[in-house]
């Protein structure tokens, strides 16, 4: 049978018009239960009210997702390590295809460290999780980060080969740390076909979190997968209305915040 269909169908879930506002709430397992986790129910149905395209946990907190997504689409994110475990980039795997779809997800997500010394590992792991996801038309989300001994986390060349090894093993949609700046991630843009998604990293002030979802999005990129700038902050409703501002509304900078009832300053 064609999965052609059902990956397409399953993509427009976690997506609107082909750009993509997610908010991964994964951390639960490498930081533990952090502000904006703790009540995650309310976390999500805030950040849904306010545009989310669609969440990511973990497959174990799927019954307290559900009730409070508004409609919209879930990924369930099938590796994890933690913080305070022998090493952080050393992610073992969590799930697989058939437990996501157990839990009603709409698509999964997988993380490679790209220039670790977990990278062999990983990246057999994700090409047989694209593999397997693909005989059921589940899209996969590689989030794939350089990361390792003596890799500059944001050089956008190691970036750049870090999106196209996930095109070339199979997934559909890509997320990376942002390279600072929208000329730079353009380069990052352009290594591969696939829908380029920003992580947001730690949080920073409104505005550069909006300055830097702006940035991307002129850099070509499809949208974001943006979790503790989001989740942590105190208003997640009114910060994921700006950051959907800028992502569908192709609003600047300013009329995002304004029009999220949040200060203009920096
Ligand atoms: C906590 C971090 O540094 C994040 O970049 C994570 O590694 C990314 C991911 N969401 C995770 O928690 O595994
Ligand atoms: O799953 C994690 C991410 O996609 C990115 O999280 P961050 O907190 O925005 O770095």
């Amino acid at each position: 049978m064609n999965t052609d269909i059902g990956l397409s169908a399953r993509l427009d879930r976690i997506s609107t018009d082909g750009r993509y506002l997610i908010v991964p709430m994964d951390h639960g397992i490498t930081l533990g239960p952090v502000t904006g986790l703790v009540d995650i129910e309310s976390t999500i149905d805030g950040i849904t009210r306010g545009g989310a395209d669609a969440v990511l946990t973990h497959k174990g907190t799927a019954p307290r997702v559900h009730p409070n997504k508004n409609g919209k689409g879930y990924i369930v994110h099938v590796n994890g390590s933690t913080v305070i475990g022998p090493d952080e980039n050393d992610k073992r795997l969590t799930g697989t295809v058939e437990d996501a779809l157990r839990v009603g997800a709409d698509a999964v997500s997988f993380h490679i460290n790209v220039g670790s010394d977990y990278e062999p590992d990983q990246m057999t792991q994700l090409a047989d999780l694209c593999s397997r996801a693909a005989d059921f038309g589940v899209p996969v989300l590689a989030m794939s980060y350089a990361r390792g001994p003596g890799i500059d986390e944001q050089d956008p060349e190691a970036l750049a080969h870090a999106v196209r090894l996930a095109e070339e093993v199979g997934a559909d949609v890509v997320k990376t740390a942002y390279s600072g700046d929208a000329d730079s991630f353009g380069r990052v843009v352009e290594a591969t076909r696939l829908p380029v998604v920003i992580a947001g990293g730690s949080r920073g002030t409104d505005r550069e979190t909006v300055e830097m979802v702006r940035g991307t999005m002129d850099a070509g990129a499809a949208g974001v997968s943006m979790g503790r700038s989001i989740f942590q902050h105190e208003n997640p409703e009114a910060i994921t209305r700006a950051v959907s501002a800028v992502i569908h509304d192709d609003a600047d900078v300013d009329t995002a915040l304004e029009r999220a009832g949040l200060g203009i300053e920096a």
